[in-house]
């Protein structure tokens, strides 16, 4: 039996996109909210009760949430372009690896666009 716990957080962050469409405004340096989700799929330990204590999540993703809030993402090493996608892929990579290898799903939306994107992640996982 498999289950799935996940965590949120968000972070604000300023980018540049260079873009075929739209291109105006997203060469402008400008800011976004971002929020993340990230899900771990296991089997639950039965002397605990948990596939993994949601604090040691908690704790991995604000390793990572330090990386991505309040910096200009155009500058983050190994991120790339600033797109969802990326940053999905980012988030997924710099997972500690006690997490990593549970990660099942990483999420990445901007509420106030109504945009998002998921990365599904292989069962056995290494950062993709
Ligand atoms: N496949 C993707 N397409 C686009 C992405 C993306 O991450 N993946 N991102 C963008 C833009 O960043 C997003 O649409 C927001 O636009 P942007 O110019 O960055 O910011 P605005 O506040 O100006 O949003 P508007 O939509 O222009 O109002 C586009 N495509
Ligand atoms: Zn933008």
């Amino acid at each position: 039996m498999q289950h799935t716990i996940s965590q949120r957080f968000f972070f604000d962050a300023a980018h540049t996109l260079r873009r075929e469409i739209e291109a105006e405004g997203s060469r402008r340096v400008h800011g976004h909210t971002y929020h993340a989700e990230v899900a771990l799929t296991g089997a639950c330990d039965p002397a605990t009760g948990m596939v993994l204590d949601l604090g040691l999540l908690r704790q991995g993703l604000e390793r990572v949430r330090a990386q991505l809030d309040h910096h200009m993402l155009d500058d983050v090493p190994g991120l790339g372009p600033p797109t969802l996608e990326n940053l999905c892929v980012f988030i997924a990579r710099a997972l500690p690896d006690e997490l990593r290898w549970r990660a099942s799903r990483v999420r990445v939306w901007r509420e106030a666009l109504g945009d998002g994107c998921t990365l599904d992640l292989p069962a056995s996982t290494q950062a993709p």
